[in-house]
Formats: structure tokens, C-alpha cells, sequence
């Protein structure tokens, strides 16, 4: 239910109210789950317009792009929890030894409680009901707090999951600083926040006065490694799909910069000149397959790094912007410096710099020297250097020739690294990111050896050891008196 003013009396009273449902019981039963699950696929199926609309309203996001980057993952991810639930459900037979024979054991997935999801606003429906959906798979009362930054969204989905969801269990509330501070006063099992590194920061601070364990899905700045031995075409494409036609660069995952040689950029630069005309024509800022940025103060902080001295007079396409209707046209930079506020910050829009060097090997050492990315990505024919880029490079995730494709997998859990994040979700990953593993050992009465009981002495003590270390020739020994 969505409260006009949220202040601090609504939130302690929210997780009242939530927490009296989760003590209930009624969240952790297998058709709850179920129920709520299929309330979200029906928002899918029959809201479909009106996300897309709002999602123009907050982003000027194409159709294609909010239909199937949000709408029609989500739909994946619900069907896939709803044909899995069970499998996930069944508690993990576990293997049981010597020491505690006889007995049996198992893990349980059990719901952690009153949970709290905080998500941004560039993939505002996917970034908040992904998370929800792991939630509430796994038994959870939920709380979502949708970014304001994308108003129209924050407000449809408040909406239609009041609508839709069962209140006693899932609730949004919406606001900004003032109310995510006060949701973030409560003791939450757990807390899932998509955004900054900075905001990051506040949250898990928050969280360590309660002892609440947190998942932070943050950014970062993405490489792009570039090897000459690749086909020219298909990376441009694939570059700009995953740069200027995922959000206009308003994404996590990204491509924040380009590593390639010296010889190679003026052929990259090429091919992604030729390519981008061929996607946007030869005006993007009127193409309407292209994202807006979402507001001013993201202008003008894409606008501060590009008029940057020493790296203006580096655009070598693009560079055109109109603050007006919030565009920005794709912009593609050689050799900016680095420590300039391009290389320094995650640009998280249009722009796009190119780094030379003077052969691959450094740009291990760049990738290296720079924090943990929560996407790093390869483009080569050469096996070799594919084995390594995946063996040696520290990144949430890898994608070897292509760009963001790797989040539409649910068998790979997504999520970062250092200051990429923690945690990771989707798939059976969201399920398990929102359960504790909890160990259960069942026993009998049968075979109660006084082994381990007092009085202590030489034959116990010989015999525990061989029993801990499943030594069975010395258990045997000890029982039959050997030496
Ligand atoms: N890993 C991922 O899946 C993922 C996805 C999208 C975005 N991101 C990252 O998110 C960043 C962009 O998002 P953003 O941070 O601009 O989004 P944002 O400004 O929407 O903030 C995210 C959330 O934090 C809340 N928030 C803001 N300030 C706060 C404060 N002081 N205290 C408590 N809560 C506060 C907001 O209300 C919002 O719900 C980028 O770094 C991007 O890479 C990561």
C-alpha cells in the first residue's frame, strides 16, 4: 500500500504489520508463494502498455527495449520460479559420517523474514521486481522501495502491486533519502539494494547496526578489451547495441571504456562510426530508438565530463547536446586522460572513451590497477587470450564477444565483486539470496556410545579421533583392543 506521507510511526508500523504476517506463517507456504508469483505475471501480461508508457515518461525508453529488457526478462524470471519452486523448495539431502552415526541430514531453505528491496532507476521495473520475485519464491515478507528518480515507474508499480499482491506481505513504498532513512531505522533479514557504490556505503552501515546481512547490486566502470584478431563488424554492433541501445548507457553493465591498440583504434573507430549511422541515421539526437538521459543533474554531470579540459578536444564522433530535451548524442573519445573525471567516474550515459595501448598485455595491467568492474568484457577470435581474459580478470562477470548478454541467463548468478558489489541473484541465485541454508541433523535414540561422555580417557580419546577422522581401520583397532 502506498502512504501518502511515509513518516516514522508508518514505517515502524509497517514492519509490524509485515512481521505479524511472517510470524503467521501464511509466506512460507508453497501456494502463497505461488499465488503472489502468478499476481506478478499477470502485471506482465496485462500492464504491458502502461510500463512501456511510463518508462517513455521517465526515460524515453524505446518499446523494443522496455519490453523485452524489462518486461519480457521479468516474465522469464517468473516462469522459471514458478516451474522451479518446488525443486528449490525440497530440502538438499546431505551426506552424514562416522561421527554421527547413526543419523540422517539435510539443508532447509529457509525464509529469512521481513526483507527490504531498494532498486534504481535506470531498469526500474526489472530492478525492482526481479528482486521481489526471489523474495518472495523464497517465503519473505517484502518491502520494495523503488527509486524517484523514475516517478512515473515508481508510481505504477506502486499501484498495480497494491492492486494485485497480497498487502499483508508485499508492500512499496515510495519516496526518496527521507523515507528509504527511515525504512532503513527498521531491523530488516535482509536488505537488497541496486545502485551506487556511495549510497552503497549508507545502506550497509545501516544494515551492520542490526547485524543484517546485505546484498549490493552496485556499477562500476566496465572495460571493453578489443583484440585485433576479431570480426570488426559484428563487435562494433555488438558494442553499440550494448552501449547506446541499453538505456543510452544508463546501465549497470555497461561499456564504460574501450581497450584497444594503437593500430587497431582508427579501424574500431571506423566500423563503430559506420555502424552507429547505420543504427541511428545520420542525426541520433533525432532517432527515437535511443533513450534520454533521465533528468538535468544527470546531464549536466555527463556534460561536466566531456567539457573537461584535455578531453573535449578528444571526441572524435559525436560531442552534440541539448539539455532541453535531455539528450546527449553517442560520443565516442580517444585517449582521454586518465585521471580525468571520464576515467575517474563511472560515466553511466552516451559517452564512450577509447584507451590505446601499446600492445594486450597492459591492458591487463589497466583493468588490473582500477576497482573490481561488475562486467568486463572480450572481444577476439584467439582461444588463448579468451582462457585468460576468464581466468585472470576480477569482474562480477565476463561476456567474451558480446555485450550484457550474460544477465538474461538465469543459470549465471549476477552480481559483483569489491566495489561492484556483493551478493549475486537471478534464477535459482535470487532464491537461495533470499533463504538461510539451515542445517538440520536428525538422530535417533539408537547407538548412544558413551564414547564421548566423562569420564575421559586414553581408549575414548583414541576412538573420537578415529571416529572424527572416519578412520575405520583404527575405529575397528580400538573396539577389538589392537594397539
Ligand atoms: N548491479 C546492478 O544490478 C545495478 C543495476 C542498476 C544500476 N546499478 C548502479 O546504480 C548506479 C545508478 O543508480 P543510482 O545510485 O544513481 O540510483 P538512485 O539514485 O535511484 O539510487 C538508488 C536507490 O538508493 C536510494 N537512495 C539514494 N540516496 C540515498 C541515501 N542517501 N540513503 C538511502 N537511500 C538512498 C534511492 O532512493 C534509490 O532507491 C550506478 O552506479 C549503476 O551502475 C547497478
Amino acid at each position: 500500500m502506498t502512504t501518502k506521507v511515509f513518516g516514522a510511526a508508518d514505517a515502524t508500523n509497517l514492519m509490524t504489520e509485515l512481521r505479524r504476517s511472517f510470524d503467521s506463517g501464511v509466506t512460507r507456504g508453497y501456494e502463497w508463494r505461488v499465488s503472489q508469483l502468478k499476481k506478478l505475471l499477470i502485471i506482465c501480461d496485462n500492464h504491458e502498455p502502461e510500463i512501456v508508457s511510463a518508462l517513455h515518461d521517465d526515460l524515453g525508453k524505446p518499446e523494443l527495449e522496455s519490453s523485452v529488457y524489462e518486461v519480457a526478462l521479468l516474465r522469464n524470471s517468473i516462469k522459471l520460479a514458478l516451474s522451479q519452486l518446488k525443486y528449490w523448495m525440497a530440502p538438499d539431502k546431505a551426506k552424514t559420517s562416522l561421527t554421527t552415526f547413526p543419523a540422517s541430514a539435510e539443508i532447509i531453505s529457509d525464509p529469512l523474514g521481513v526483507v527490504l528491496v531498494i532498486s534504481a532507476w535506470n531498469y526500474p521495473f526489472l530492478l525492482s521486481l526481479d528482486p521481489v520475485i526471489g523474495a518472495i519464491s523464497a517465503g519473505n515478507a517484502v518491502v520494495l522501495k523503488p527509486s524517484e528518480l523514475a516517478p512515473a515507474s515508481s508510481s505504477l508499480l506502486a499501484k498495480l502491486m497494491e492492486q494485485y499482491l497480497d498487502p499483508s506481505a508485499v508492500r512499496v513504498v515510495e519516496g526518496a533519502v527521507t523515507e528509504t532513512t527511515l525504512l532503513l531505522e527498521q531491523k530488516w533479514e535482509k536488505i537488497f539494494y541496486t545502485g551506487s557504490s556511495r549510497i552503497g556505503r549508507i545502506i550497509m552501515a545501516a544494515a551492520a547496526k542490526h547485524l543484517t546481512p546485505v546484498v549490493l547490486e552496485l556499477g562500476g566502470k566496465s572495460p571493453v578489451l578489443v583484440d585485433s584478431n576479431t570480426n570488426l563488424k559484428v563487435t562494433a554492433r555488438r558494442i553499440i547495441a550494448g552501449k547506446w541501445g541499453c538505456n543510452n548507457g544508463q546501465a549497470c553493465i555497461s561499456p564504460d571504456y574501450i581497450l584497444t591498440t594503437k593500430d587497431y583504434a582508427p579501424k574500431l573507430i571506423d566500423a563503430m562510426k559506420n555502424e552507429l549511422e547505420a543504427f541511428y541515421g545520420k542525426n541520433p539526437m533525432e532517432s527515437k530508438d535511443m533513450s534520454r538521459i533521465v533528468n538535468s543533474n544527470h546531464f549536466d554531470r555527463l556534460s561536466k565530463m566531456l567539457e573537461e579540459k584535455e578531453v573535449s578536444d578528444k571526441i572524435v564522433l559525436g560531442g552534440q547536446k541539448d539539455r532541453e530535451n535531455l539528450k546527449i548524442a553517442p560520443t565516442i573519445l580517444l585517449d582521454v586522460p586518465l585521471d580525468s573525471l571520464m576515467m575517474s567516474e563511472e560515466i553511466f550515459g552516451p559517452l564512450l572513451p577509447i584507451l590505446t595501448v601499446n600492445n594486450l598485455e597492459e591492458s591487463f595491467d589497466v583493468i588490473r590497477s582500477r576497482p573490481k568492474p561488475l562486467a568486463a568484457y572480450l572481444f577476439t577470435q584467439n582461444e588463448k587470450l579468451k582462457e585468460r581474459f576468464a581466468n585472470t580478470v576480477s569482474a562480477g562477470g565476463i561476456v567474451v564477444n558480446d555485450i550484457a548478454v550474460h544477465l538474461a541467463l538465469p543459470t549465471l548468478p549476477f552480481g559483483g565483486v569489491g566495489e561492484s558489489g556483493m551478493g549475486s541473484y537471478h534464477g535459482k541465485f535470487s532464491f537461495d539470496a533470499f533463504s538461510h541454508k539451515k542445517a538440520v541433523l536428525y538422530k535417533s535414540f539408537l547407538g548412544d556410545s558413551t564414547v564421548r561422555y566423562a569420564p575421559y580417557s586414553r581408549g575414548k580419546l583414541r576412538l573420537l579421533k578415529a571416529l572424527v577422522n572416519s578412520n575405520l581401520l583404527e575405529v575397528f583397532k580400538v573396539l577389538f583392543g589392537f594397539k
